[in-house]
């Protein structure tokens, strides 16, 4: 979404409002600087006026008749401007900096916090690589500015005003023509930034766009690597990349030309002082003094505005930035009400359907209800919608349609991460951390205790192969636990589930890479863990399942039978059929499990 410029801006000062202290110190210091930077320009003159006037000069004038006096009075107020600079210079730049790193800190800190508690819907229609250019390049974007970027605009503006007033006072026949560039300058740079604006935005798109594609493709490099893909994703990059170049040139194509623009319209503004002036001077209708000043000083006038193409081509790219971060906070977020409500386990679906960004329905019409301590399972093909429930079912989607219930409580109603503390959750490709084997099995559970951690790593039918490694649980498992086999990460999420003993265990394909024997160990443990609290289980192994209170079968988002193992298979139907398949039976009706 576009939002003008003024807007992106005054967003952005809203947004330091808690600061308001620090930019106002640090603008007012920045002022000054600018009005003490100019001191030197001015004693320059009074130097020239007093050689050439001596006893008629204007420091004669103020009492100080001794040339020797006048010449060391000149001496001590070039000291104090220069001192005065100095300590203002300084006081501008902490403030700065120390604004910009507050600023990019929070910046960070309540973006990232943000994206924690978007839903999953707005959430996945983002590219990771570029959410990490916001939270990396367009923060940064902004902390670049606030340290240097922001002084060079008071620079020009406190300048414009501070010799604007000057010349006024000097020679005002001179000033008109001095002070006509300004506006000109102004609006063309106005009108060329207007046109720049897009092109901007372009370039940090164009950016996090080749971010997004190279976190994808360093996360997919083991696959790049064995499907021999490497050029492809060569090229992949180098149209990202070119793409990125192509924005930038663009803009830069018409940027440059600003600069020469701005230099030509300043040269007539210092002909005007250097000719029209000296003519003055001349014929002793302006002071030569005088004349010195503003011969320096429309200088110092003018020159910055060469800068402002690039002052305003930085405050557009920063504007750029902080529209992307501004836009980064109006990703809806989570409804989470206070209210931690305890739950026992009861899970009623009444009528639930669901579809993801408006696709066709991934389930429809689910009803069903589970008492408190009970285990059940879903079962079904491939699609069948078996993840997507117990996505709803975690609150990471709400059903389009319908509506879930924990014992009497709406799903809508509850606090959604007072709710997840009470599920644990093993999904089909469990994510590790970097860290030790024990900080991954107590993530987000730190009050858990060793003796806790080893507890559910045993349940887990982990603690002997962790036993076996060199640190045992100190042991670090690299990024996404990649010095782990699929198994033991499967087992490593299984004990950091149940090691906050949660209400509902829910595992979805929580063993489909262990061997045979360690599901027979985790199975045994399961039942044990199981035993009063709610489990919800999902597996293509229909071993794992049997012993389930109920089963349900789903085809094709709709549940197209349940009941027992035992009663299931008296069915003859879809469940009795995989199990037949699973057992190297005959099957019966094989039409029912192949689409
Ligand atoms: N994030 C998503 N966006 C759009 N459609 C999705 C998304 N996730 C799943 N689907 C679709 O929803 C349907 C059900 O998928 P789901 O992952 O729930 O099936 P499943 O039964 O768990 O399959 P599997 O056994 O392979 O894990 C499928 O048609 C799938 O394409």
């Amino acid at each position: 979404m576009k939002k003008p410029l003024a807007s992106s801006f005054l967003q952005l000062l809203l947004y330091m409002r808690p600061f308001r202290r620090i930019y106002l110190s640090a603008t007012l210091y920045s002022f000054l600087n600018k009005l003490f930077d100019l001191m030197p320009e001015i004693l320059l003159g009074i130097a020239v006026n007093t050689v050439v006037a001596r006893e008629q000069s204007w420091l004669a004038n103020l009492g100080f008749c001794d040339l020797k006096i006048q010449l060391i009075l000149l001496g001590l107020m070039t000291m104090v401007a220069y001192g005065l600079e100095s300590l203002s210079e300084y006081l501008f730049s902490i403030r700065w900096w120390n604004l910009a790193q507050i600023v990019q800190h929070n910046f960070r800190m309540q973006a990232f916090e943000h994206v924690q508690k978007s839903t999953i819907t707005s959430f996945s229609k983002q590219k990771t690589g570029n959410l990490l250019s916001i939270l990396n390049d367009d923060i940064n974007q902004l902390e670049r500015f606030l340290e240097e970027g922001i002084d060079k605009i008071i620079e020009v503006i406190g300048t414009s005003i501070f010799v604007g007033s000057i010349f006024f006072f000097l020679a005002p026949q001179i000033a008109i023509f001095v002070v006509i560039p300004i506006p000109i300058i102004i609006y063309s740079t106005f009108r060329f930034q207007k046109k720049l604006s897009p092109y901007y935005l372009n370039i940090r798109e164009k950016a996090g766009l080749v971010g997004a594609f190279l976190a994808n493709s360093l996360l997919g490099l083991l696959a790049t690597k064995s499907l021999v893909a490497e050029q492809l994703e060569k090229k992949k990059l180098e149209k990202a990349s070119m793409a990125y170049k192509d924005a930038s040139f663009n803009a830069i194509r018409w940027g440059a030309l600003l600069v020469p623009i701005i230099r030509f319209v300043i040269l007539s503004g210092i002909l005007v002082t250097l000719i029209y002036g000296g003519k003055l001077t001349i014929e002793q209708k302006l002071d030569v003094g005088v004349y010195s000043i503003l011969i320096f000083l429309t200088q110092r006038l003018l020159w910055p505005f060469t800068e402002i193409a690039d002052i305003m081509i930085n405050f557009q790219r920063v504007m750029a930035s902080t529209q992307r971060l501004l836009n980064l906070f109006e990703l809806p977020t989570e409804n989470s009400p206070d209210n931690i409500v305890p739950i026992k386990g009861r899970i009623t679906f009444d009528d639930v359907s669901f579809s993801y960004h408006n696709h066709t329905p991934s389930l429809h019409n689910l009803t069903f209800a589970t008492e408190p301590g009970q285990h059940i399972a879903f079962v079904g093909a491939t699609g069948a919608g078996k993840s997507t429930l117990l996505h709803l079912l975690l609150g990471f989607y709400l059903p389009t349609s319908g509506k879930i219930f924990f014992d009497n409580k709406e799903i809508r109603e509850l606090s959604l991460p007072g709710l997840r503390k009470q599920l644990g959750f093993v999904s089909q490709e469990p994510f590790l951390f970097e860290g030790t084997i024990a900080e991954n099995i107590s993530y987000g559970y730190v009050e858990a205790t060793p003796e806790q951690i080893i507890e559910a790593a045993k349940n887990a039918a982990a603690h002997e192969f962790i036993m076996r490694l060199p640190e045992g649980y100190d042991t670090i498992i690299g990024e996404r636990g990649q010095n782990l086999s699929g198994g033991q990460k499967q087992r490593l999420a299984i004990a950091r589930a149940i090691v906050r003993n949660p209400t509902i265990l829910i595992l979805d394909e929580a063993t489909s890479s262990v061997d045979n024997a360690t599901e027979l160990a985790i199975q045994r443990s399961l039942s044990k863990i199981g035993q009063g609290r709610t489990m919800i289980l999902i597996a293509h192994r229909l071993s794992m399942v049997k012993h389930a209170d109920k089963i349900f079968v789903l085809k094709k988002g709709s549940i197209a039978e349940q009941g027992t193992h035992e009663e299931l298979l008296q069915h003859d139907n879809v469940y009795a059929n995989l199990w037949k398949l699973q057992m190297g039976e005959t099957l019966t009706h094989p039409e029912l499990i192949i689409d």
